[in-house]
């Protein structure tokens, strides 16, 4: 197991999935329990990440108070679950269901309460099951980033990775 984000020289052959949605068009839940974009979630951010060109998707956020760590800005660790979903989701633009193996954050700038986050996700690199992503975030203007994201997800088998979970994640149902 590697312990950092470390892109390879040279990428698998990567193409757009046929089935991924156009730019501009939603990307379908994962599981709509899930705290990072699930509608049925009890708490959670119901991220809806929206396709882009190419490998590309982004997703907007409003920082509300319950995200605060403090005092008046987000906590780091609802900033990183909101880059694991928007990163996570990217590999779907390839085709790749994946889970996270590896996520580095960079705080660059605090966040502010009541600010819109800009969340823009980017698929780097693929080698074998390994997909290589970054992230950024801004407050409305590209070029001044308040934070940025490199993750490793790991392709699995979804049927499989999830197979002795499935009942439990019925069961906590609401
Ligand atoms: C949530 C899923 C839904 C799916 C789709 C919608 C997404 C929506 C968004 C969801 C967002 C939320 C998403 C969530 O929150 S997902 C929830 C949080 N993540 C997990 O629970 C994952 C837990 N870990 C595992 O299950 C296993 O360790 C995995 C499956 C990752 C690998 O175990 P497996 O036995 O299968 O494979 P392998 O060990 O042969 O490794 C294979 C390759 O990977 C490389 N490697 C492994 N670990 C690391 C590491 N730490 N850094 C760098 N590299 C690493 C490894 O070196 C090898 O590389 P190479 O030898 O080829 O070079």
């Amino acid at each position: 197991m590697e312990n950092a984000f470390d892109l390879p020289a040279v990428s698998d052959p990567m193409s757009r999935h046929p089935k991924i949605p156009g730019p501009g068009e939603p990307i379908r839940l994962h599981h709509s329990l899930c705290y990072g974009c699930g509608d049925d979630a009890p708490i959670g951010l119901r991220l809806k990440v929206i396709a882009g060109e190419g490998f590309t998707v982004s997703a907007q956020m409003v920082v509300e108070q319950w995200m605060q760590g403090g005092p008046g800005v987000i906590h780091g660790g609802v900033l990183t679950a909101a880059f694991d979903e928007i990163l996570g989701t990217a590999p779907l633009t390839i085709g790749a269901p994946v889970v996270t193996a590896h996520l580095e954050v960079d705080f660059a700038k605090p966040i502010p309460l009541g600010s819109t986050l800009h969340l823009d996700a980017e698929v780097l690199a693929k080698e074998r099951r390994k997909v290589f992503v970054r992230a950024s975030a801004h407050l409305g203007d590209p070029e001044n980033p308040v934070a940025t994201a490199h993750s490793i997800f790991v392709e699995i088998d979804l049927k499989k990775h999830f197979a002795a979970y499935r009942d439990d994640a019925a069961q906590s149902r609401p």
